[in-house]
């Protein structure tokens, strides 16, 4: 890692998030790990299984932090009735938009290996899905007790939520991990499922010229911390991998995790 100056995304008073970048570093190929695993396949393989077990469903889902990448929500449209994605970034909710309204084709490599796991059905006829599902592309800081304050879905309950590789984005602390995961937790229906990803013992991320801190979370701190706030956890994976050398500069993550919870 380079001496670059760390940020903190919430607290720097411009938006730095380039979505095009963060999309061609991270996703613009599913495969990134060569011998003893993948994250980024991984990530896709659990969002997939969680959700095509057919006991995550409901009416409305709200993703978290959805960056400019819905996959989670692509795993979860033919669930739930209505989509809410969100997101601290401006920018990403307007790439979130364009892509929303067909400008914007860049999600294929993942959406096409989502659809490889389903074993049925096209890309395309996924995709219009969830287009025709998301209800609202809304502002979302975790780190607020409202997350949604003041939008258009200000005091909805969601039947389930999903978020990946954003809670240790927002954090500086442990008790701040846990702050969001109680912010996060108002906007969920007892009864309902948080479906969780992340990367575990990350430091720092990078898109371009700019590094982003992370709180470098445990396993063991995440499941506290979930009992902690009222959840019961039913499943969690850790993938452990070496990264390729060159991967050292884009971040210092080498352990990723999936954890589904319900509200209890
Ligand atoms: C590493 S990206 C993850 C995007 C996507 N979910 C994924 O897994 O690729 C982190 C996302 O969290 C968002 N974010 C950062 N701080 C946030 C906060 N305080 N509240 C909500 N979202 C935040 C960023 O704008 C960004 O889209």
């Amino acid at each position: 890692m380079s001496a670059d100056k760390l940020i903190k995304q919430h607290t720097v008073p411009v938006d730095p998030f380039d979505p095009e970048k963060y999309f061609d570093t991270f996703y613009s190929n599913v495969s990134w790990h060569k011998e003893d695993g993948d994250s980024m396949k991984f990530f896709q393989d659990c969002i997939h299984e969680a959700f095509n077990e057919g006991n995550i469903t409901g009416k409305t889902l709200l993703d978290v932090g959805t960056g400019p990448i819905p996959n989670m929500a692509f795993c979860a449209a033919p669930w739930f009735e209505e989509i809410t994605l969100s997101d601290f970034s401006l920018n990403n909710r307007e790439f979130l938009r364009k892509w929303k309204d067909g400008e914007i084709d860049h999600m294929r490599p993942v959406f096409e290996y989502i659809m490889q796991l389903d074993k049925s059905g096209s890309m395309e006829e996924r995709q219009d899905l969830l287009r025709r599902k998301i209800r609202n592309i809304v502002f979302c800081d975790i780190t607020q007790p409202n997350p949604t304050a003041s939008t258009v879905v200000d005091g909805v309950i969601f039947d389930a939520i999903t978020s990946s590789n954003c809670l240790e984005i927002a954090s500086f602390t442990p008790e701040d991990y846990a702050k969001s995961v109680r912010n996060i937790g108002t906007l969920l229906k007892p009864g309902g499922c948080f479906v969780l990803e992340g990367c575990l013992e990350m430091s720092f991320y990078r898109i371009g010229e700019l590094l982003y801190e992370c709180y470098p979370i445990n396993k063991n701190q995440i499941q506290d911390i979930f009992q902690k706030e009222g959840f019961e956890i039913i499943s969690m994976n850790v993938l452990n991998y070496t990264p390729r050398p060159e991967e050292h500069y884009y971040s210092d993550c080498n352990s990723v995790f999936a954890m589904v919870a319900r509200k209890v």
